[in-house]
């Protein structure tokens, strides 16, 4: 070996290319790859024989002393692929005594493999044998070589490093996280009542661009979790659908044991309520703190996964494994873990990057085009102002980003817009991270990846646009003032509003006619810097970046008129296409910002705004002229936010009042692919806006739950509030409900009627019947209600025989029965009396090859077409059918 063990902590120039190519000769003499050791099976019986070769137990050593984290080190690499994995391996072999020996192995072939071919294979056939032994491949190398059972020599050999590390270098030999250094130091005054001290966290991590992730044939997720022999995965739904079996697949095909974690991820699931159920579920799979976690998706999964990991022991490593292109090269490789909360945008989360980011543009073959549109304005904000050969990628490659999907869709491998897709993605994300991690508290907000984003917060949730075409805007604006200035050329503006308009994003929208809401965000945005306006724009040229500190609001006024004139002169005149997000089926964002069950009295958090989330545009900002009679006021709300509405096909609108036609009847159910009757967010607001169900009802919940009984299936806090209103307002005597489960429908009715009133329920499966029997017992109504244990369809029928009668009847068990239960209750009723019956809709929401849909489906159609009848279908919970006899 050409080093010298003592002096190699200080010298970190040794740690170079140079070091790896020596050991792998050194080795190859002493081991060579005809070396019955490579060749011994099991590994075992040769393991400890390897580990005392002189050359690779020097190597340890040494490498295990590195100062792994260093720019200096760093700087040895030349800046190819092959050359920084060899750093990466540095990175990892640092910590040789905390690594499984499947993994120490694998890494050590990949070394050995870039020097020497021949002898790589060689080596690499005896590291495939130890990943996947059973008890070797997870054992650390520390159990090997110096565990009190360990052989004498090893002991001597790298005990004695062990305690050299001790004293020198702790973190290398009991680390909590291998990719988190720390080190600080403290003066003390004489009496140590004063204390001065610095504290500083180095952070390790790859990010990285690669293809094909999920083909068994690629390694690199199994190389992180072979050695653990199981994944955790966080996995956003909607991906799950796409590619849950290619994820299964991969990991059956390298055996290691799948377990996958799934959750919505839509705008309005970033919330601290998913956060926690992530969280409950990394706890509940035992997750260890050393273990990194799998997380899977677009930028709401960064965010929230991220998050959830940074919360979890306080810290806990995860691989993101990025699937669009906000994910690829911003939210994904970011430190700025978050999520939504108390009616703000991002106002909880904590710096915690991955310590490994891989973007399969694969993935993005599967986004739609919208998105990808949306995805580009983040590649611009880096071209702009970091990236100038970005820039020309850019422009070379013009709208088929969008119409190949970067590459993926409709073109070949291999073809140019493939390559230059690549290249593209891969220099915004090399961009993105420069900016980023230089500044990873944000501890300065010279932040040149902030273009765009000064003023779009206060515009873009107020027009509804995708955060894409809201930035694009601001960057457009943000050219503009920067040619003003003199710092970029117009030709140069120029070729900016081109790169943007080329590709369908947005230069304008109505919304910048009054500039109050720009005004605003600039406001708020100068506190959340400290003060510093400190808006980035090119200057310079395109590709460099200034910092723009002052814009009075006159020169705002008069700066956004010039630039719509000027916007308005490109194609769209100046608009974009699909610019808001309901022209992609999201939902308006600004709906989520009113979530109301988690919101705050206006006020309480105007700091908050300030300092943290972006701010949520306040309706008393708006624009709102004073003086005006309010039903001035109403009315030109109504005219400029409301009007639409009626144009669509609502309950409301006016086109389904006027309609008269009667539907004809339809063989099935229509196709409709939500898994709820209800936009996100809008059970959960109906419910916060709903009287609180009584501690009866919480006592059913939780008997259910001991029981481990299907919850669903109770009708819950918003329907039995409605059931026990309708039986109020009916002065309800006598209620047949079919259907008891564990009593919530049943309680909720007694609620309802009168201290002399009867709630007959029926029930034919005695583990629901014990505990809704208990449940009502200890009910204060309870006792108002009668509980049959027998088949409803035989009860319903001697019901009819014995002449019984009851006010309200709500159907509410088998459902595929209903038709049957109708007949009887059209019998059983009073002269006005009601039907209700619940999941009534659920047509709509079953799968399509499930009975039930299609008998509700027939149902429904036979009550409407039904002459005794009239009827309503309201679309409470899972739709109760309302029926009365005329
Ligand atoms: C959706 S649950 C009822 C929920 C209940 N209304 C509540 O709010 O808690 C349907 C119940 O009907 C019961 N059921 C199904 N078919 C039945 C039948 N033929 N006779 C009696 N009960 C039946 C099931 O055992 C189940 O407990």
């Amino acid at each position: 070996m050409h080093i010298t063990l003592e002096a190699t902590a200080q010298r970190n120039s040794l740690f170079s290319i140079e070091f790896f190519r020596n050991f792998t000769s050194d080795l190859k003499k002493a081991l060579p790859g005809s070396s019955s050791l490579l060749k011994s099976t099991p590994p075992s019986h040769a393991l400890v024989d390897i580990f005392g070769i002189e050359p690779l137990h020097k190597f340890l050593v040494a490498i295990s002393r590195a100062d792994a984290f260093n720019g200096e080190v760093a700087a040895g690499f030349a800046q190819t692929k092959d050359d920084l994995s060899l750093l990466r391996s540095l990175k990892l072999l640092k910590y040789c005594y905390n690594l499984p020996c499947g993994q120490l192995f694998n890494v050590l072939s990949s070394v050995i493999s870039k020097f020497d071919a021949e002898y790589g294979a060689s080596f690499a056939a005896f590291a495939g044998k130890v990943l996947d032994d059973e008890t070797l491949g997870p054992l650390f190398m520390k159990h090997v070589t110096i565990a009190k059972d360990s052989s004498p020599a090893l002991k001597e050999i790298y005990g004695a490093n062990a305690d050299y590390l001790l004293d020198n270098d702790p973190h290398a030999l009991y680390p909590t996280s291998i990719y988190r250094q720390c080190k600080g130091h403290v003066t003390s005054s004489d009496d140590s009542r004063v204390i001065e001290s610095v504290m500083g966290t180095t952070i390790t991590t790859t990010i990285e661009i690669v293809r094909d992730v999920l083909s068994p044939s690629n390694t690199q997720l199994r190389d992180v979790y072979k050695p653990l022999k199981r994944c955790v995965a966080v996995v956003d739904e909607r991906l799950d659908r796409l590619y849950g079996s290619a994820m299964d697949e991969y990991f059956a095909a390298h055996e290691i044991s799948f377990e996958k974690l799934v959750y919505r991820c839509m705008e309005v699931d970033k919330d601290i309520s998913t956060v926690e159920k992530i969280l409950v579920d990394l706890k509940g799979k035992r997750v260890s703190r050393n273990e990194p976690v799998l997380v899977v998706g677009g930028g709401v999964m960064a965010d929230i996964g991220g998050f959830a990991c940074a919360l979890y022991h306080r810290n806990t490593p995860y691989v993101m494994l990025c699937t669009s292109i906000v994910s690829g090269i911003d939210a994904g490789p970011s430190p700025r873990t978050c999520c939504d909360g108390l009616g703000y945008k991002n106002v909880f989360g904590a710096y915690h990057p991955p310590i490994l980011t891989l973007t399969d543009r694969q993935f993005f073959k599967t986004l739609e085009p919208g998105w990808i549109r949306h995805g580009i304005a983040e590649i611009i904000k880096m071209a702009v102002t970091k990236d100038a050969t970005l820039f020309t990628a850019l422009e070379t490659a013009g709208n088929r980003l969008v119409e190949t999907k970067f590459g993926v869709d409709q073109c070949g491998r291999g073809s140019d817009i493939d390559v230059l897709s690549e290249s593209i993605i891969a220099k915004a994300m090399d961009g993105y991270v420069r900016s980023e991690y230089g500044n990873l508290w944000e501890t300065h907000q010279c932040r040149p990846h902030a273009y765009g984003h000064t003023w779009s917060p206060g515009f873009e949730l107020q027009a509804g646009l995708l955060h894409g075409h809201a930035v694009s805007i601001g960057m457009g604006y943000g050219a503009y003032l920067s040619f003003l200035e003199g710092w970029i050329t117009e030709s140069e503006f120029h070729r900016i509003l081109k790169v943007m308009s080329a590709v369908g994003l947005s230069l304008r929208h109505d919304i910048l006619e009054n500039p109050d809401s720009l005004w605003s965000s600039q406001v708020k945005m100068t506190e959340k810097r400290g003060g510093n306006l400190c808006a980035p724009i090119p200057r310079g040229a395109i590709g460099k970046c200034g910092y723009l500190n002052t814009l009075t609001r006159e020169r705002m006024e008069s700066t956004l008129i010039e630039y719509q004139i000027i916007a308005k002169k490109y194609p769209r005149e100046g608009f974009g296409i699909e610019p808001h997000c309901r022209d992609v089926g999201l939902e308006d964002p600004s709906t989520v910002k009113q979530h109301a069950a988690h919101a705050v009295p206006k006020g309480s958090l105007e700091t908050d705004a300030a300092t943290s989330g972006n701010p949520v545009a306040d309706p008393s900002d708006s624009n709102g002229e004073k003086g005006r009679s309010n039903i001035e006021e109403y009315n030109q709300w109504i005219s400029e936010k409301q009007v639409s509405r009626n144009e669509g096909e609502t309950s409301s609108s006016l086109n389904s009042v006027l309609s008269t036609a009667t539907e004809s009847d339809t063989l099935q159910p229509p196709a409709f692919e939500h898994s709820t009757l209800f936009f996100p967010g809008a059970e959960e607001y109906a419910n916060a806006m709903t009287s609180r169900p009584t501690a009866d009802f919480v006592n059913i919940a939780d008997e259910t739950k001991a029981a481990k009984l299907f919850a669903p299936c109770m009708v819950g806090p918003i329907e039995g509030q409605f059931l026990k209103m309708i039986a109020q307002i009916k002065n309800a005597k006598r209620i047949l409900d079919i259907g008891t489960f564990t009593g919530y429908s049943a309680l909720a009715f007694a609620d309802g009627i009168s201290s002399i009133g009867e709630v007959v329920t029926i029930e034919a499966d005695n583990s629901a019947a014990v505990v809704a029997r208990k449940c009502f017992k200890s009910a204060q109504n309870g006792y108002k209600v009668k509980l049959l244990e027998t088949d409803a369809r035989k009860a319903v029928t001697d019901m009819v025989r014995t002449g019984e009668q009851f006010d309200i009847i709500f159907l509410d068990a088998d459902k595929t029965n209903y038709k049957h239960y109708y007949e009887a209750a059209l019998n059983l009723l009073d002269e006005d009396g009601l039907i209700m019956a619940d999941n009534a809709l659920c047509s709509l929401v079953y799968e399509e090859n499930d009975p039930v849909r299609q008998s509700l489906h027939e149902f429904a159609q036979f009550v409407r077409n039904d002459k005794r009848v009239e009827q309503v279908m309201l679309t409470v919970r899972e739709g109760v059918l309302l029926v009365r006899k005329v």
